[in-house]
C-alpha cells in the first residue's frame, strides 16, 4: 500500500486549452511540497483537480490506494483532502474562538443557532482550545475576527481548516496579502503543522517556499517541468531562466 497522494497522468482541458498535461506526482504522507510556476501555469487548476472542484479530463488520483478521481468535493473532504478556508469564509463579527468552534460543530453534525447560546460540550471545547493553542491564537481568542491584522486572520483560516482533520492540506497562497513584516506568522504556523499531515503549498513568495518546502514542483504550461529538493531547484538552469525572465510568478 502506498501512503499519501498518488497522481497519475492527470490532464484537464477547457475546450481546446490544455491546462493540466499528464501530471504524474507522488505526495507522500508527511510531505512538505510546494508547487511553483509562472502566472497561468495551471497551479490553481491543479489544486482544484485534487480537491474535486474540477473533474479531470483523464488520469487518476489515489489517496492511500483508494481511487478518489471521481469523488465530488465534499466526499474528498471526508476522505481527508482540504484546502485552506478563504478569508471570505470567516465570520468577521464573531470571535476567533466562535469561528473555530463552528466547523467543528458542523463536522460533528451539531446544530448551532447564531442567536442562541451554545451550551458547550467538553470534548468540542477541548478541541477548540487545542487549536487556539496550536496556532498561538489563545491571546486573541475573544477578539472579533474583524479586529485582527490580516496575517492573524490567515492563521484563523489555517486553524479552521485543521478542524476538518485533513490528511492532505492544500495551502493556496497562504501569505498572499500578508505584509512581509507578518509573513513569519504564516511560516511558523506551517512549520508547526502535524508531521503526519501532507502539505502542498501553492505560493508566489519564493522566500516562504524555500523556508518550508522539502520538495518543489515547477509547473509550466500545465506540465511538470522539474521536481526536486530546494537545492536542486535553485540550481536548475531551466528554472533560473524562467524566474529571471519576464512574467515571474
Ligand atoms: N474555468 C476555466 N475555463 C477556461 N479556462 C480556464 C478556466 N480556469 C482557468 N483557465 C485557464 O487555465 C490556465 C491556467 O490557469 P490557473 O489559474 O490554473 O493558473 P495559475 O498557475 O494558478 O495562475 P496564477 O499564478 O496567475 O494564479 C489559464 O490560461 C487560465 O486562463
Amino acid at each position: 500500500m502506498t501512503s499519501g497522494l498518488r497522481i497519475r497522468n492527470l490532464s484537464k482541458n477547457f475546450g481546446g486549452l490544455q491546462v493540466a498535461r499528464n501530471i504524474t506526482l507522488d505526495i507522500p504522507t508527511g510531505a512538505r511540497a510546494a508547487l511553483i510556476g509562472p502566472n497561468g501555469a495551471g497551479k490553481t487548476t491543479f489544486a482544484n483537480l485534487i480537491i474535486g472542484a474540477l473533474q479531470p479530463s483523464s488520469g487518476s488520483i489515489h489517496l492511500d490506494d483508494k481511487d478518489i478521481s471521481q469523488l465530488p468535493e465534499a466526499a474528498r473532504v471526508r476522505a481527508g483532502i482540504a484546502k485552506t478556508f478563504q478569508n471570505t469564509n470567516l465570520f468577521k463579527d464573531l470571535s476567533v474562538r466562535d469561528n473555530i468552534r463552528l466547523p467543528i460543530l458542523e463536522r460533528e453534525h451539531r446544530t448551532f443557532r447564531f442567536l442562541e447560546r451554545y451550551d458547550g460540550d467538553a470534548a468540542i471545547e477541548a478541541e477548540v482550545e487545542q487549536l487556539l493553542a496550536d496556532f498561538r491564537l489563545l491571546p486573541l481568542a475573544n477578539r472579533l475576527v474583524r479586529s485582527l491584522a490580516y496575517g492573524q486572520q490567515r492563521l484563523v483560516e489555517l486553524a479552521l481548516t485543521l478542524s476538518l482533520k485533513p490528511r492532505i492540506l492544500i495551502l493556496d497562497e497562504p501569505a498572499a496579502g500578508v505584509p512581509s513584516s507578518d509573513s513569519h506568522l504564516i511560516v511558523d504556523a506551517i512549520k508547526r503543522l502535524p508531521t503526519d499531515l501532507s502539505v502542498l503549498i501553492i505560493e508566489h513568495d519564493m522566500k516562504l517556499v524555500f523556508e518550508v518546502a522539502s520538495r518543489i514542483i515547477v509547473l509550466v504550461n500545465g506540465a511538470v517541468l522539474v521536481e526536486g529538493t530546494p537545492e536542486e531547484i535553485s540550481r536548475d538552469l531551466r528554472v533560473r531562466e524562467l524566474y529571471l525572465g519576464a512574467g515571474h510568478g
